[in-house]
């Protein structure tokens, strides 16, 4: 076993340069208190990546510090090399960064292809190209564009906040808890778009409460605990890390079958 706490917390990286990295960062709401210490965390193109751990640890308001929706006290955050440390989140969008929020993710009142074409407000050329690309992961929504969103299911808005967000044909996508919320199937269907999203070419930063199901999708992770890195590492490493299985995932039933499988297929 590979993993251990605190540094190095890069663990299992792949060679080369990040695409999307936060070195050290400290961010907060209110002034005077911070909510990220010194934390971390890099994408690499083509990667899919967790960020899991315990409630109010940190994990969306550090995927709200990438895409410039929380002020970075201090530590940096780099684009393919460039500093875009508190750059606004409209100019991240340009720079092929797409964020969706857990929350208030669609607008109720217009319909699915209004809400896409709200995707590419900054280069309305493109919509006919990009609906044509995104309905290809997600067909539904094709089939159902003069829907309004409103009328939707919660994992159906999900699925077009997620497609707002490819309109515009970003390189690395943040998702902040998309599973939070919905059914245990829609949350497979979620992971399993997550998936086809990040096979498709698109890098993925991936929010999640629902940890061992994360781990599972993932090519790596980092834990945060109390705002700063507590472990990382190939998903699959964490699940097998007594540590982090104890302080952050909990033995469950269901565990000591899995782990009983594969210890006979081994
Ligand atoms: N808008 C805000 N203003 C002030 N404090 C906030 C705000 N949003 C979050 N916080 C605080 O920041 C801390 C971290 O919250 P955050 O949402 O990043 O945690 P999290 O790890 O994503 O938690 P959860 O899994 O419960 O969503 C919490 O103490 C929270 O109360």
């Amino acid at each position: 076993m590979t993993t251990t706490p605190t540094r190095p917390v890069h663990l299992g990286e792949p060679d080369g340069s990040p695409l999307l990295a936060a070195e050290e960062l400290v961010a907060g709401y209110l002034p005077g208190v911070n909510i990220l210490e010194r934390c971390s965390l890099r994408v690499h193109r083509g990667e899919l990546v967790g960020i899991i751990g315990p409630n109010g640890a940190g994990k969306s308001t550090l995927l709200k510090a990438l895409f410039g929706l929380v002020t970075v006290r201090s530590g940096r955050v780099t684009l393919d090399g460039e500093d875009v440390t508190n750059e606004r989140a409209d100019s991240l969008v340009r720079r092929g960064v797409g964020f969706v929020p857990q929350n208030n993710n669609v607008f109720p009142g217009l319909t699915i292809e209004e809400n896409l074409q709200m995707g590419v407000y900054q280069a309305p050329k493109r919509f006919a190209q990009r609906f044509a690309a995104v309905v290809e992961i997600f067909p539904d929504l094709g089939e159902r564009r003069r829907q309004r969103a409103g009328s939707l299911s919660g994992g159906e808005r999900q699925m077009v906040a997620m497609a707002r967000a490819l309109m515009m044909d970003p390189s690395v996508l943040l998702l902040d808890e998309p599973s939070a919320g919905l059914s245990p199937v829609r949350q497979d269907e979620t992971f399993l778009r997550t998936r086809k999203i990040n096979k498709a070419g698109v890098s993925v930063v991936i929010v999640e409460q629902n940890a061992r199901r994360a781990l599972q999708i993932c090519d790596r992770a980092y834990v945060l605990d109390q705002g700063t890195n507590a472990y990382s590492g190939p998903g699959r490493e964490l699940m097998d890390d007594p540590k982090v299985v104890e302080l952050y995932l909990g033995t469950l039933a269901a565990d000591v079958e899995d782990a009983a499988v594969r210890a006979g297929e081994a």
